[in-house]
């Protein structure tokens, strides 16, 4: 379980977020919604123990897999070599990857469609294939608790369907903890049981996306009309939902 209790952070005067409760056992998935700027990479940063909290409690296990929002270059690394430290990392920092963690990583990429660029420099491939390694690199932690953010910024719209597929079968498993941002509340509609809404440092929705994920709530959110629109494909594994923005309508908003 990682959990936050009567969290609070603040910098210099203004409060990012207070007074939250949020917990996210395993076998659920939590999606993150807000404006830029309103505090969501704060808050994981808070969840993963790098950000102090100003007030409150966190609970959270020793290891987290982390997919953080801007990756370091890992100059020189093959992708193989970057999936595998994810492993490593809780063994220290001067330990050799072993032939297991080697096959793990493989496993991994496998996971996010990625196995075929394992031999590949990870400082050569584009945004997107950086984004599915990283997170192929938080899956091999073994972490039964992940932590990504905005992971799907950078990917095309196949990609954006694998990387929902990932999450879904990652929550399928009941073995992980997922939490995630992003700017793309149908992304929180299609692979979250449940989102947090930051409206402002004390107001916010939390709870089934049925519930929050409205055309009220998301209109709210961001400032631009939204619609939803629910789409049950003959054929199709599940029912699909989509959350289209009314661009140049907001003027037109209360
Ligand atoms: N260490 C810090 N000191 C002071 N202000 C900070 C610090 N870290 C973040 N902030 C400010 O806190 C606010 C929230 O930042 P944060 O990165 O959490 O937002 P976000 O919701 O993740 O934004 P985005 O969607 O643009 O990624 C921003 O205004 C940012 O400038």
């Amino acid at each position: 379980m990682t959990s936050l209790r009567d969290a609070g952070v603040r910098f210099g005067a203004r409060w990012i977020f207070r007074n939250l409760d949020l917990s996210v056992p395993v076998g659920r998935s939590l999606a993150i919604l807000g404006p830029n700027g309103r505090g969501k990479t704060t808050l994981l940063r808070s969840l993963l123990g790098f950000q102090q909290l100003t007030e409150g409690r966190r609970e959270a296990p020793a290891v987290i897999g982390y997919v953080p929002q801007y990756a370091g270059h890992e100059v020189g690394y093959s992708v193989r070599q970057v999936v595998a430290t994810g492993r490593v990392a809780r063994r220290g920092l001067f330990a050799q990857p072993t032939a297991r963690d080697m096959e793990a990583a493989d496993e991994a990429l496998d996971r996010v469609g990625m196995r075929g660029f394992g031999d590949n420099r990870f400082d050569r491939l584009s945004g997107g294939e950086r984004q599915l390694v990283l997170l192929a690199r938080a899956i091999a932690t073994g972490a039964s608790t992940l932590v990504l953010d905005e992971p799907a910024s950078a990917l095309d719209l196949r990609n954006q369907d694998r990387f929902l597929s990932v999450i879904e079968s990652l929550r399928a498993d009941g073995e992980h903890a997922i939490l995630f941002t992003t700017h793309l509340p149908q992304h929180a509609a299609m692979a979250a049981d449940d989102a947090l809404l930051m409206f402002g440092p004390d107001d916010r929705m939390l709870g089934p996306v049925e519930e929050t994920v409205t055309e009220d709530a998301i209109a709210r959110l961001y400032g631009i009309p939204v619609r939803i629109v629910d789409c049950d494909l003959p054929g199709a594994m599940r029912p699909a939902r989509g959350v289209i923005p009314l661009f140049g309508q907001a003027g037109s908003q209360p």
